[in-house]
């Protein structure tokens, strides 16, 4: 046994070179030193058999339903034999077809598959095009074509693979500088801006998917026990998984170091997530800026936040590494250097890797040793799952990791040439020998539908370390015994298995893990022709959540509506779901409805929610002031573009929507232009959209129409009077010195005009309503939408207000909806999710349906006004600032047109629009 003692170190007496696959077995065993005894059947294989684990393996078969035998694994019939059984044979085997690589101290064992040398030779054609379909990636070929995009991880640990020196550039650059940042971190450099003399001791880092489990899984398995700086993931949009992880930070929250990681810079979780720790932020009276890191593409909205925002740090990722393959980017590797791990030794382990699983004789390649297996066992159709099974505590997170690896790229629907097919490979896990007391008791004797991955760990412990706890045995003796034990007991039982095993856990080790991975699951998709870099399936996903959020918000408009009758209207399900116009979704609205009433959203359900006919639903609270005090904000916003309204801006909106984010319509964008009705134009549109449609778009709560007349006095003043108080507001209209045109809200409803001294004198009876000028009808594609979008984009920064009115309504249509600002240094930033058409077809679907006629004729519209104010140096000198914000928000929002300019701003003071209310207080 001499030579299985060598195992264990990289400088192994074990010389598996004797033993390729060039050379016949029978005359290396002829041959060779070793010469073991091997009995028909060991000792240790009874052992493991119990009697009808003996029976041959083809009787086995016969035992497995028919939905998961071997005959539908996709493989012909002729190629399946019994897996070997003979110990000298399977010896044979081990010695046959074991990988080492030497270096790296790793091997591969694929010997407990049961594939045959038939079955390899057949397939060695498809292995030579799909390694040759791997270099072509490496050289950057187009290899993610739907997305049109190179495919480029493996260049990022060996730069000089880069197609170009570009690329090369950009990754030798930004390791430097990521490196440079954590060392400042980490030596205190970099200092938590409350606390000049200490040092930052926590990383939260916020992302999810691909921009989460790399990090987690480096973390988990290479972080040393008293890390620099510990580390803390929000990886989801469940609040109350949130609010644990900043409690648990309690007041090193100061010394937090914020790393937001998101390759679009759009994903919803994420950006939730960080909307919940600024929140925090603010309440702990700290500035989110100086502690925030993001990690993104360049451009997203995230990146353009974080710049805009100034904050502390930001990293790229590029465009061709998706994000399941982005650990060894700065996703995974600055958060690793925070942490103290060698992150250049990842970096070489998956080079060393890649290396190797660039050589295209199969049986020393060990990505294609693996594809093959997976192959064989899942008959290369996923008719079996990939249970992974890692014998070491720090590796418990592997599993997870390559679920995501393995699934997002195998899963797919069609392959390269549009057939259907429905592939992927299934794979779960935890850790051995933990899983051997929850569902090892299933993979050995229940459903076989599945492979086994054992991932062993030879080292134990550090050196010196390592004690007896029993004569001869220690604890490490245990948990290998328990590996070895299932392994062949499972192999016993007919259950196929691969071995990986590594020296120890190190940077190395895990960085050649992630590699090897990473290039089998690339080869296993060139096998069965898919493409491996896509996730067409996960946006329909997300589609699907924004439907169920735009149909929250038609089942709030529509019970507002019906909450704010004198009495009450409570309404049952079926009412809700006919007046959202939404019979087929009525078990969504339940849903949504039974949510909403858990979490104290003002919403009362009676009835018994077991029996969903007989719940009536009312909105408990009426929002009648905060729809005006929206109105008069965002006006506020529009006239003045102040710093200082910039700044009272979130907290207006954040009292207004009720919610903790900071809410509002997105037509602000083209607001700071249209100082007058125009802006006032769009709201009321969007206020009509919302009575005629009966949903909710852009102000939480709204529930009456609001019309837009106009005076032809000198002086305009706006009237709103709440119906049953003594409240009402007088504004002013700035006065350009040349025309102004009285303007007037006019408020129908549960609204009336105010009466009293202020009243100018007359009121005009005739109502404009801008609803009027909505006349399109939606048509069904995406693209013809965004071109709409498009031309009214044209009409942006006109100095004809009429124009922009033109452009504003035409918006008004496709975008209808609000979206999240922060605010730093007075300029408004969007961060939510904000691109065009993630925003727009949430509602899109109930638009379409109801369209909108041509009421352009009405008798009652108004001509537009027209301002045309000549801006003062202060103003024209505030203006550019505005434009700026305003371009940088189109850029954001991956709008190339120009933006709206605010040379025809007129000037209005924020107190003006306070008068009444005065100046709120924090
Ligand atoms: O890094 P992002 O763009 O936030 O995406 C996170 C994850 O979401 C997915 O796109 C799937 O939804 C993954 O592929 C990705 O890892």
């Amino acid at each position: 046994m001499a030579s299985i003692s060598g195992l264990g170190s990289s400088s192994s007496t074990f010389k598996p070179d004797k033993f390729t696959p060039k050379t016949p077995l029978s005359s290396l065993l002829a041959r060779d030193s070793i010469s073991i005894a091997f009995p028909n059947r060991s000792k240790f294989f009874e052992r493991c058999c119990d009697r009808a684990s003996i029976v041959p393996a083809q009787l086995v078969a016969r035992e497995i339903p028919a939905n998961l035998s071997n005959t539908n694994d996709g493989l012909p019939e002729k190629k399946k034999k019994g897996l070997e059984k003979d110990p000298r044979e399977l010896w044979r085997r081990y010695l046959d077809w074991l990988y080492q690589h030497k270096e790296l101290g790793l091997y591969l064992d694929v010997s407990r598959i049961g594939f045959t040398d038939e079955f390899v030779e057949e397939m060695e054609p498809k292995f030579q095009a799909a390694l040759r379909a791997m270099k072509e990636l490496d050289e950057g070929s187009i290899a993610n074509p739907d997305e049109g995009r190179m495919v480029g991880h493996y260049w990022l640990r060996n730069p000089k693979l880069s197609p170009n020196s570009f690329l090369r550039l950009q990754i030798e650059n930004t390791l430097e500088a990521l490196c440079k940042f954590a060392d400042d971190v980490v030596s205190g450099k970099i200092k938590p801006p409350t606390s000049p003399e200490g040092h930052f001791t926590q990383v939260l880092s916020v992302g999810i998917g691909g921009s989460a489990l790399g990090p987690q899984f480096v973390a988990e398995a290479l972080a040393p026990d008293n890390p620099p700086l510990k580390i803390r993931f929000i990886d989801n949009t469940d609040p109350a998984g949130i609010d644990h992880q900043i409690a648990q930070l309690g007041p090193e929250l100061a010394s937090t170091l914020v790393i937001v990681i998101s390759k679009s810079g759009g994903t919803p979780e994420t950006r939730n997530g960080l909307l919940e720790v600024q929140k925090a932020f603010r309440e702990a009276g700290l500035d989110f800026a100086k502690q925030g890191v993001a990690i993104t593409q360049e451009n997203s909205l995230l990146d353009n936040t974080a710049r805009i925002e100034g904050w502390l740090a930001r990293f790229p990722m590029f465009d061709w590494v998706g994000g399941r393959t982005s650990v060894m980017s700065a996703v995974g590797l600055l958060s690793a250097a925070l942490q103290g791990i060698d992150i250049k030794e990842i970096l070489a382990g998956a080079s060393l890797m890649d290396e190797a699983n660039r050589t295209t004789m199969v049986r020393d390649n060990p990505a294609a040793l693996l594809a093959l297996s997976w192959y064989w066992a899942s008959g290369g159709v996923g008719s079996k799952d990939m249970v992974v099974l890692p014998y070491k505590d720090s590796l418990l997170l592997f599993s997870r990791y390559l679920q995501q690896l393995v699934m997002e790229s195998l899963g797919k629907e069609f392959d390269l040439d549009g057939n259907r097919v429905n592939q992927g490979l299934t794979v779960y896990g935890n850790k051995g020998s933990t899983d051997q007391h929850a569902y090892i008791q299933q993979l050995r004797e229940g459903v076989h539908n599945f492979f086994v991955t054992f991932i062993e760990v030879l080292r134990d412990r550090p050196p010196g370390h390592d004690w007896e706890l029993e004569p001869g045995v220690t604890c490490g003796d245990y948990l290998f015994g328990m590996l070895q034990g299932t392994r062949s007991a499972l192999y016993a039982n007919d259950r196929e298995s691969i071995t990986v095993t590594v020296q120890e856990v190190t940077s190395r080790s895990v960085g050649a893990l992630i590699a090897l991975y990473e290039r089998a699951v690339g080869i296993y998709a060139s096998l069965v022709n898919i493409n491996a870099y896509h996730q067409p399936g996960v946006e329909a996903g997300k589609k699907a959540a924004g439907e169920v959020l735009a149909l929250q918000k038609r089942v709030l408009a529509v019970l507002n509506e019906a909450s704010c009758k004198e009495p009450i209207e409570p309404l049952t399900l079926n009412e809700v779901a006919d007046r959202c116009h939404a019979p087929e979704d009525i078990e969504m609205i339940y849903k949504i409805i039974m949510h909403m009433a858990a979490n104290d959203r003002a919403l009362i359900a009676e009835g018994s929610c077991g029996s969903p006919r007989s719940i009536k639903v009312y909105i408990g609270e009426c929002k009648v002031d905060e729809i005006l005090f929206l109105l008069l904000a965002l006006r506020a916003i529009s006239i003045s573009g102040s710093r200082d309204v910039w700044k009272d801006f979130p907290w207006i909106c954040q009292q207004v929507t009720g919610t903790s984010s900071w809410a509002v319509l997105r037509y602000w964008s083209l607001i700071p232009s249209q100082p007058n009705v125009d802006f006032f134009r769009i709201i009321m549109g969007v206020i009509e959209l919302n009575r005629r449609l009966r949903i909710n778009l852009g102000i939480p709560a709204i529930r009456h129409c609001y019309a837009l007349a106009k005076s032809s006095g000198r002086l305009g003043r706006y009237f709103l009077k709440a119906k049953g108080t003594d409240h009402h507001l007088i504004t002013m209209l700035a006065s350009s010195g040349k025309r102004v045109d009285d303007v007037m809200v006019n408020v129908r409803g549960n609204w009336e005009f105010g009466k009293g001294e202020d009243r100018p004198d007359p009121i005009p009876r005739r109502k404009g309503d801008p609803g009027n000028r909505l006349k399109k009808i939606f048509l069904s594609t995406d693209d013809v939408v965004l071109e709409e979008i498009k031309s009214a984009l044209r009409y942006f920064g006109r100095s004809n207000v009429q124009k922009q009115g033109r452009a504003a309504h035409i918006l008004l249509l496709y975008e209808p909806t609000y979206t999240t600002f922060s605010v730093a240094d007075g300029i408004p930033i969007p961060s939510g999710d904000q691109h065009l058409s993630a925003l727009l077809f949430p509602s899109f679907k109930s638009l379409r349906q109801i369209g909108l006629e041509d009421s352009d004729s009405g008798e009652d519209t108004e001509p537009v006004v027209e301002v045309i104010a000549e801006p003062t140096r202060e103003v024209a000198e505030e203006a550019e600032e505005v434009d700026e914000a305003i371009r940088l928000a189109f850029e954001a929002a991956g709008l190339n047109q120009p933006s709206p300019s605010t040379s025809v701003r007129a000037e209005f003071s924020s107190g003006d629009i306070f008068y009444e209310f005065g100046r709120p207080t924090r």
